[in-house]
């Protein structure tokens, strides 16, 4: 469902630009970073996404330019673990074995899983914050590899409370509602079929225009989302950089200028635990900025899928909207890829996903519609998870229905939006995730009860045609 409300703000198109935004003219520095006084009385702040020694490539920093510095809060101390600030069900640290890695939050399995919708409690007042529960992952942010899949159900707008993750970037996949994400560089709007990125360390608080909403989170603790390379596909398609969107600088006004700061909580994750400081002004006093460490949006209607046009299924690999690389070329730490609505033409092909067992990690969900090799059971605001080596594929009636039918050109996936992330690591799976959610569907391992068994040594081999 789109968001009821427009979104009627204003961005910076490109991805991986070197940006500048001035919420007041003349605010950014002229030719230089850190001038003895910056203009408006601001102060000068570095945000480093990268080891300042990064290849020039890799590397991502910003100028943030600021009323107060953001090292103006009290001590960040534990929050409280009862939920009154922060969600208690969130997890980070997935290594070692299962039954040491946080006092037995975490367990391994191997067996296909299947989520209902996670319940969005309208009785619930927890902000975006508050409503986050950890699934699954792998890794330690404390080493700097791994990462962990969220999913976030809220009903409240967050109120004089921001957040960040010291850990890693957060891709965001809202399914139900839009968020308002008021961020230290400014706002965005971002509705069902659309994504974002807040990447590691940049302050924000969400609100929902919408009420009650749900989505997915892809968090990495290494490295940052990037365009996935396209080879002989050439310059162009699948997300193309120009469609990428990012805020312009914006500041809490009504509080700065008026002179009148109102007392703020800045909620710090770090190492899996989150943290949270009392401060005495707003920390959205970021009047200008310019750098290419930036938060962005993405719309994914604007993916411009390339596929077989003769025959055969192509690996998803060909929907990889963005991508976070690990050291080993072609090996992604994780991957975000999509089944967009589009045609499908393939001649003497099967064409939904075919069977397979994968070395990578396949966790899927649906943010509308159906998913083409599921004909029931997998939902929107649900979730599935293949774990490495785990086989799976499309469902009985899917195969029934994909052998027998005439293969004319047509449409597949109208209407819907299904999605995968994929990681080279095995993951963990939390508690909350196999018990407390009550969200796992037993019945999952029926979706290939009674596949007909087709085999037939005596039939006469036909082959495969030329058209
Ligand atoms: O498992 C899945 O449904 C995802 C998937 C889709 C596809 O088109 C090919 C392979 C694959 O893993
Ligand atoms: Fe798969």
């Amino acid at each position: 469902m789109p968001s009821t409300k427009p979104d009627n703000l204003t961005y910076l198109a490109g991805f991986g630009n070197h940006f500048s935004s001035e919420a007041l003219p003349g605010a950014l520095p002229a030719n230089q970073n850190t001038p003895q006084n910056c203009p408006y009385g601001l102060y000068a702040e570095q945000l480093s996404g990268t080891a300042f020694t990064s290849p020039r490539q890799e590397n991502r920093r910003t100028w943030l330019y600021r009323v107060l510095p953001s090292a103006c809060h009290q001590p960040l101390v534990k929050a409280p673990a009862d939920g009154t600030v922060v969600s208690p069900l969130m997890v980070a640290n997935f290594s070692g074995s299962s039954a040491s890695a946080q006092d037995g939050r975490v367990q391994v399995t191997p067996t296909q899983l299947r989520w209902k919708p996670f319940a969005i409690e309208p009785n619930l007042a927890h902000d975006f914050v508050q409503g986050l529960r950890t699934l699954a992952g792998a890794g330690d942010p404390g080493l700097g590899d791994g990462l962990a899949i969220h999913v976030y159900c809220c009903t409240q707008d967050m109120q004089q409370k921001a957040v960040y993750s010291a850990d890693g970037d957060w891709l965001i996949v809202p399914q139900q509602g839009a968020l308002i994400i008021q961020t230290e560089f400014g706002r965005m709007q971002v509705a069902p079929n659309e994504v974002c990125v807040i990447p590691r360390g940049i302050r924000y608080r969400v609100e929902l225009p919408d009420g009650p909403s749900r989505g997915y989170i892809l968090e990495v603790f290494k490295g940052h989302f990037d365009l996935p390379d396209l080879g002989p596909i050439g310059a162009n398609g699948l997300a193309n950089p120009r469609d990428f969107q990012t805020p312009v600088a914006a500041y809490d006004q009504a509080e700065v200028h008026a002179n009148a700061p109102q007392d703020w909580q800045i909620v710090a994750k770090f190492q899996g635990e989150f943290f949270v400081a009392d401060q005495d002004h707003t920390p959205f006093d970021v009047v200008a900025w310019h750098g290419n460490y930036v938060p962005f949006k993405y719309n994914l209607a604007h993916f411009c899928a390339v596929n077989s046009v003769t025959f055969d299924h192509m690996d998803p690999s060909i929907f990889t909207v963005l991508t976070c690389r690990s050291a080993v070329p072609g090996t992604a730490l994780a991957d975000f890829v999509i089944f967009p609505p589009r045609f499908e033409v393939q001649q003497r092909t099967f064409r939904p996903p075919y069977f397979h067992r994968n070395v990578m990690s396949e966790f899927m969900g649906i943010i509308h519609g159906q998913y083409e090799a599921k004909r029931d059971g997998f939902l929107p605001g649900g979730a599935t998870l293949h774990s490495t080596m785990t086989p799976h594929g499309p469902d009985t009636a899917t195969v029934r229905d994909a052998t027998a039918r005439d293969l004319q050109p047509g449409r597949v996936a109208d209407h819907s939006q299904a999605f995968m992330f994929e990681t080279c690591l095995m993951l963990k799976v939390t508690k909350w995730a196999l018990e407390d959610s009550m969200a796992v569907d037993q019945n999952y391992y029926r979706a290939w009860s009674n596949m007909p068994r087709t085999f037939d040594p005596t039939a006469t081999p036909k082959g495969s045609s030329q058209d």
